[in-house]
């Protein structure tokens, strides 16, 4: 492996949604022993608190060794056309909570324009390259870009063009990744999303998702993962 990055020097949380999900990384991961893969529920409330539930019980770790070192927010998601195709790899560039702001008689306001913090929050760029790096040289479709968290899932066109006008370049759409940041920025600990594509964001069409060919990209791109931090 060539893009390796061992900068990483402890346990590593993989956050996902649900079991089947939480099943595909560990078949990923499979043997290496610092990887703790936890499903905690749909949404961004679950995410931060099924994380920050799991850092603080694996915070008391007597060896750095023993304690989490990253966070990676990781499942399916939507993906924009054009940017990422069903069943391809998205790796976030940045991790942001798409619906977090105010609606103003001037359209949507986000907490930035508010002044109420940050919706955004940058993935470790060094580790999400060698990420997307890795995963490219083992010839899979990925892109390296950011991914949205909603609360509610895109149902429309015309909700889709929304969220890439307020948010250019943006590749996935999910419902996790933002909470599983913030609970990791509680304890400085860099974080990453890892994203394999089941559907295009956009018109509600279920009989087009393809999740099984999802989970298996996330399967491997997990796998990949594991090598990168090797
Ligand atoms: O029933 C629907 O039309 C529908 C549309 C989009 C998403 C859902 C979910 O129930 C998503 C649950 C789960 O999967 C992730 N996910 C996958 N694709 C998307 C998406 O296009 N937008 C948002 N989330 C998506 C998500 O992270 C959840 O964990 C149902």
């Amino acid at each position: 492996m060539q893009n390796r990055d061992r900068t990483i020097r402890g346990r590593v949380l993989v956050v996902t949604a649900v079991d089947a999900e939480r099943e595909a990384v560990l078949r990923g991961v499979a043997g290496d022993d610092r990887f703790h893969v936890i499903a905690a529920g749909v949404g961004p409330a679950s995410a931060a608190a099924g994380t920050a539930f799991a850092l603080a019980a694996g915070g008391a770790a007597a060896a750095d060794a023993d304690r989490y070192a990253l966070v990676v927010s990781a499942g399916i998601a939507g993906g924009f056309p054009g940017r990422a195709a069903v069943g391809s790899i998205v790796v976030a560039s940045d991790i942001i909570a798409a619906d977090l702001g105010a609606e103003t008689p001037d359209g949507f306001a986000s907490v930035d324009e508010l002044g109420f913090g940050s919706a955004r929050i940058a993935a470790d760029a060094r580790i999400a390259g060698a990420l997307a790096a890795g995963i490219a040289a083992a010839g899979l479709p990925v892109s390296l870009g950011p991914v949205l968290t909603v609360s509610t899932a895109t149902g429309s066109a015309h909700a889709a063009a929304e969220h890439e006008r307020r948010v250019p370049g943006a590749a996935a759409e999910a419902m996790e990744g933002f909470g599983a940041a913030t609970a990791a920025r509680q304890l400085d600990l860099p974080a990453l999303e890892l994203r394999a594509i089941s559907n295009a964001v956009g018109p509600r069409d279920r009989s087009a998702w393809r999740i099984g060919d999802a989970l298996q990209a996330l399967e491997r791109a997990s796998q990949i993962l594991k090598e990168v931090l090797e």
